[in-house]
């Protein structure tokens, strides 16, 4: 396996505050990973480091190879979708689409737009504004742009919030085939429910790595949440 992201002996502070200290990780290439924990833990810290936002006080960040704390070279290897939506909510599906795109620099996107539309069930929605979408239909939206100029990484922050059973079920589903496909992603959430059994699932405490581990071979549900009645228990 190839490493997809690495990030190694990383050191983090906000002023006196540190958050991550020799904080290491690795992503293997194609693999789907749910960062868990508590409020607090370095989550979306961790999130930022790899999407080239902040950069470490020590240590490497390194994205498909490339060290984001040198060149951030990698930075368009890296799709995000974050909790805010990133959409412009006056436009249409598809004026949204182009936007994005002209800002990556694609010249003839058409295609790649009609694929993503067809890969998250958004067909005969081109044309109507953002404003009109159900919740569902705006992370969809929110994802495929997001993947829109084939990043090799796919970070989501809780990318289900507030939707009901069934868009829930979509957005995984897709997001899981997009591993499928070769695109790592790191998915932040609080909903073990979201998982599948082969996932790897890291949960993080106070900026350190305390379980990794296959979803099922960490107990599933239960058993993660078992695990952690105990202790600080992250947010199930
Ligand atoms: N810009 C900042 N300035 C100062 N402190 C910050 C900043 N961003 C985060 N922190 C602090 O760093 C710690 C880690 O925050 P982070 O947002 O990475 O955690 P998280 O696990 O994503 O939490 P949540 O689940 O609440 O989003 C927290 O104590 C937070 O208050």
């Amino acid at each position: 396996m190839t490493d997809a992201v690495v990030l190694e002996d990383v050191d983090l502070s906000y002023g006196s505050r540190a958050v991550l200290s020799q904080f290491s990780l690795r992503l293997d290439q194609g693999s789907f990973t749910a960062l868990l924990g508590p409020n607090g833990a370095g989550k979306s810290t961790i999130f930022n480091l790899i999407a080239g936002l902040i950069l470490p006080d020590q240590g490497d960040v390194r994205v498909v190879g490339q060290s984001m704390s040198q060149t951030r070279a990698g930075l368009r290897d890296v799709g995000m979708v974050f909790q805010q939506s990133a959409l412009d909510p006056e436009l249409s599906v598809v004026q949204n689409l182009r936007y994005f795109a002209g800002l990556h620099g694609m010249k003839k996107p058409t295609e790649r737009i009609a694929e993503l539309l067809a890969q998250f069930g958004l067909e005969g929605r081109e044309k109507s504004s953002v404003r009109d979408l159900n919740g569902g239909h705006r992370r969809r939206l929110e994802i495929a742009r997001a993947l829109l100029p084939r990043p090799k990484i796919l970070l989501l922050d809780e990318p289900t919030t507030g939707l009901d059973p069934a868009s829930k079920q979509a957005i995984v589903e897709a997001v899981h085939d997009m591993s499928a496909q070769g695109v790592t992603v790191l998915w932040i959430t609080h909903l073990l429910d979201e998982l599948w059994p082969e996932d790897d699932v890291i949960v993080l405490q106070s900026g350190m790595i305390v379980s990794r581990g296959a979803f099922a071979e960490l107990g599933g549900a239960e058993g993660l949440s078992q695990h952690y009645a105990s202790n600080e228990r992250p947010q199930l």
